[in-house]
């Protein structure tokens, strides 16, 4: 069954939604967004998370400071990097790693590789923002590049309207949303609970 990460996390309700309707990863972003929260906050909204629920950090081009207070400070389970960091800085700071890339092309697909990672995540083009924009992406690009199923994280733009025909196309081992579980940019339990609900649904391939 696909696996679900709700990102962009502020308030205690959202994270107790999400994981009561079966979110398997939490995402608290860490990088200039409407979404960001600082350590303190992701910190308290973490104790409600229990044992199982990925905590994942949202990151774009941080220092390895502000990595490691982050990771021991919430504490993180995943450092998802969301910028321009290098494959070397990655590997160096040595945390469970998710590669965000954005896809304008197949080229952006196969970059992925020179990343040694646990995970790649495509998302669309940012726009203000890295990420979090509510864009999708051709996600028959993803076809081509021998990604592992079981690597692959698909973002960028999904909602319940196209959560389905996204988990049949590409088959992802998780869907990672943000804005698709919104309302006027503050996040909306009953979309929470939908989006899960259509995306954890049993399907024949
Ligand atoms: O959510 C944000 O504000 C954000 C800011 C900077 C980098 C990444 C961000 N979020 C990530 O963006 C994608 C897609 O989000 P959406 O569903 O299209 O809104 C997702 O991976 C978030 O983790």
């Amino acid at each position: 069954m696909t696996k679900v990460k709700i990102c962009g996390l502020k308030e205690e309700q959202h994270v107790k939604a999400a994981v009561s309707a079966g979110a398997d990863a939490i995402g608290f972003v860490f990088a200039p967004s409407k979404r960001l929260v600082s350590i303190n906050q992701a910190h308290e909204l973490a104790k409600h998370v229990p044992e199982g629920v990925l905590k994942i950090g949202v990151f774009v081009n941080p220092t390895a400071e502000e990595l490691r207070a982050a990771v021991e400070g919430v504490p993180l389970d995943y450092v998802q990097y969301h910028g321009e960091e290098t494959p070397d800085f990655i590997r160096e700071q040595g945390y469970p790693a998710i590669k965000a890339l954005s896809v304008h092309s197949a080229k952006d697909v196969q970059a992925a590789m020179q990343y040694d990672v646990d995970y790649y995540l495509f998302d669309a083009p940012g726009t203000d923002f890295k990420g979090g924009s509510g864009h999708t992406f051709d996600w028959t690009l993803l076809e081509t590049a021998g990604i592992p199923k079981e690597k692959l994280i698909l973002a960028g733009g999904l909602k319940l309207e196209n959560i389905e025909e996204a988990v049949l196309l590409v088959d992802p081992f998780m869907v990672d949303v943000s804005s698709g579980v919104e309302t006027d940019g503050v996040k909306d339990i009953d979309k929470i609970e939908e989006f899960l609900q259509a995306a954890k649904k049993e399907r024949v391939k």
